[in-house]
């Protein structure tokens, strides 16, 4: 395994983890898979799966062989994160008409969101360096993952999240899990500026994901799918894209799958961004060669209130070189999918639900077939955002809006009955 810039192919030392190459590029992690051999690695992937104590136990680490193989045990900081499930529901099959449909609910998590698969490497790679103090900035669920692990690992962290258009519930759960929280006026992409200039000065291990361990324990996501549907995936994977790791992560999972012969074909990957935070889908379907930031990003679906996401790079080359596409939703077809979802009893974020909204975009519009087969990826949990929920539910006040809430005077049967 080595570390090397993605853009000027400098290799690094281990210990620049989560800054930048000097070039300003983003770092990776490559390995050397020529050894390998595929049944073998699979037998072993199917036997971890009946592990319940041990470090194997984990849905990321039971890959490891594929993610960190050089590191040791002892290091490992793990909450048996990943085993996420990967659903079919019925009611949202047939709302969009398509023949195949799973929901990977990766809101199953430890804090609630994809971002524990990555974390869990990150932590354990800053440990086994010799860190004891964590960072990232964030819009809410990256803080909540580094917190959990440092403190899991008895370690500290201090974060840096963005004062407006972040989830209380977010930042209540980082505090809860002990991180000093430094609030800013500004947005997860300035939080990302600060570290690109005083990272290096500032000493403590950045968990952000221009840290290469992080996408590496991401890729665990699609190893899961793959694994979970017996090696053979979809015709599409839809994934919500705010900083694009997910989707980096993503594309670099089915290429080592694919070239350890694990799977023959790779699925395609449409990436679905929020309207008011979609600076990459633009560039995308304007065929510009740079991405122009957008500055004042507005979303309700503050996970992806991105302007300017730093693995844009790799993400492009992924979606241009295996037939990837793009796609933007508004906040109401977020909405619409979100309570969609969570009425199939599954529950997400909004973020997550810009999955669905954009599978139906992409249905109505004729990239995707309805004899096709899809797994939307479900990046967080339904409890992480009450505000939006509230809103939803209550409309302008407590009890008005949701058909489902009647209040009554006296709690008797006869006043039960007769609201059923
Ligand atoms: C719940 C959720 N969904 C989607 C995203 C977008 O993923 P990415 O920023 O890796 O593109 C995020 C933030 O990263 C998130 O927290
Ligand atoms: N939604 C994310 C923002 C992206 O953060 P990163 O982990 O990709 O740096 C968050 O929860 O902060």
């Amino acid at each position: 395994m080595k570390i090397k810039c993605y853009d000027c192919g400098k290799e690094s030392l281990e210990t620049t983890y989560g800054n930048p190459c000097e070039c300003g590029g983003l770092l990776e992690i490559v390995h050397d898979f020529s050894e390998a051999d595929a049944d073998k690695l699979k037998y072993v992937f199917q036997r971890r799966l009946s592990e319940r104590m041990s470090t194997y136990a984990s849905g990321v680490w039971r890959y490891k062989e594929l993610i960190y193989p050089e590191l040791a045990e002892e290091h490992i900081v793990t909450k048996r994160e990943g085993n996420t499930g990967l659903y079919g529901s019925e009611l949202i099959r047939q709302w969009l008409g398509i023949r195949t449909l799973w929901l990977k609910a990766q809101s199953e998590n430890p804090s609630g969101s994809f971002k524990d698969n990555g974390m869990t490497v990150a932590i354990s790679h800053g440990r086994s360096l010799g860190y004891k103090r964590f960072t990232c900035t964030s819009t809410g669920n990256t803080s909540s993952s580094l917190a959990m692990y440092a403190a899991l690992a008895g370690c500290e962290s201090v974060v840096l999240v963005p004062s407006e258009q972040v989830s209380a519930n977010k930042v209540l759960q980082t505090m809860a899990y002990g991180a000093k929280v430094i609030e800013f006026d500004g947005t997860y992409d300035d939080g990302i500026r600060f570290y690109e200039q005083f990272g290096v000065e500032l000493g403590l291990y950045i968990c952000n994901s221009m840290n290469p361990f992080r996408i590496e324990g991401q890729k665990s996501i699609v190893f899961e799918i793959a694994q979970s549907l017996n090696w053979e995936l979809p015709d599409w994977i839809l994934i919500p894209g705010g900083a694009l790791s997910n989707v980096t992560a993503l594309g670099k999972g089915l290429l080592d799958l694919h070239s350890l012969g694990l799977i023959d074909r790779i699925p395609r990957v449409a990436l679905i961004q929020a309207e008011g935070a979609s600076p990459f889908h633009e560039m995308m379907i304007h065929g510009r060669r740079e991405l122009i930031p957008v500055n004042r990003p507005s979303t309700i679906a503050s996970a992806m209130n991105i302007g300017h996401p730093p693995s844009w790079r790799k993400a492009r080359e992924f979606l241009k070189e295996h037939k990837g596409v793009t796609c933007s939703v508004t906040d109401e077809e977020i909405m619409e999918a979100k309570v969609l979802i969570d009425r199939s009893g599954i529950g997400c974020e909004p973020a997550s639900a810009s999955t669905l909204a954009g599978l139906r975009k992409l249905m109505a519009g004729g990239t995707i077939s309805k004899d096709e087969s899809a797994v939307c990826i479900l990046t967080g949990n339904l409890l992480k955002d009450t505000d939006v929920l509230r809103k939803h539910h209550f409309g302008g006040g407590p009890g008005q809006a949701d058909p489902h809430r009647v209040a009554i005077a006296r709690l008797s049967l006869e006043t039960v009955m007769s609201r059923l």
